[in-house]
């Protein structure tokens, strides 16, 4: 199974990502911004978490306009599997592959903890992944809203794949959502850093079954 795991300037969770796909048996190229056109066959596309470009503008924005973001478009076309973590989500977002906006958080402070998390829809990244997981947030602009039509499509069409527990929600976020899945499902925007919480060696791993759902999807599992 093949994995990229695009860079952009000011990631930081970039090599997090591409540790945390090989550990669930991807093979993962490091894909630089600029480049156009990603490698041939892959499964699976990483957005990682970060500070692109400087959070210039919005955050996301620029990197949604790169010349790397043509490919993930081209692959999410194809029914390609494309993860985008924290800063990966917001560039989702503003590439328009994920719909709704995320805004400064409701207590505008940067926050930076461990937050509850209840798995909600079913998609290839939640297959196997328990109902409760603890996961690490990091993040000042995590505030999910969508206008209501969105909102009721998504929650009516099963696309928020994962809630804030009650009472944990960081950021404001409307209904508590975390992580929002694309119509056909092989998109997900997700907050909170399931990469930074996936080898039991480090600390808490909550973050690993959703890498092995990934892979589970990758080598033809139910979604
Ligand atoms: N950890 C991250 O990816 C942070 C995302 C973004 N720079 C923010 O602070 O909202």
């Amino acid at each position: 199974m093949k994995a990229a795991v695009v860079v952009f300037p000011g990631a930081n969770c970039d090599r997090d990502l591409a540790v945390a796909l090989r550990a669930a048996g991807f093979d993962v190229a490091m894909h630089w911004w600029k480049d156009a056109g990603l490698p041939q066959g892959l499964d699976v596309v990483g957005l990682p978490g970060g500070f692109s470009f400087g959070d210039y503008l919005r955050c996301g924005a620029i990197a949604a306009r790169a010349p790397a973001m043509d490919g993930v478009r081209a692959h999410a076309a194809r029914g390609g599997l494309v993860l985008g973590i924290c800063n990966g989500f917001q560039a989702l977002i503003e590439a328009g592959l994920l719909p709704g906006a995320l805004m400064r958080n409701a207590g505008l402070r940067f926050v930076c903890r461990t937050v509850g998390l209840e798995t909600a829809g079913r998609s290839p990244f939640t297959h196997g992944v328990p109902p409760t997981l603890r996961l690490p947030v990091a993040h000042h602009d995590g505030c999910f809203v969508a206008d209501d039509e969105t909102l009721a499509r998504l929650k009516g069409e099963g696309r928020v794949a994962f809630r804030y527990a009650p009472g944990e929600n960081p950021n404001g976020s409307m209904d508590d959502i975390a992580g929002v899945l694309s119509e056909n499902r092989r998109v997900l925007g997700l907050m909170p850093h399931p990469e930074r919480a996936a080898d039991p060696a480090l600390g808490p791993a909550d973050g690993a079954a959703l890498f092995a759902a990934l892979a589970g999807a990758g080598a033809g599992a139910p979604a």
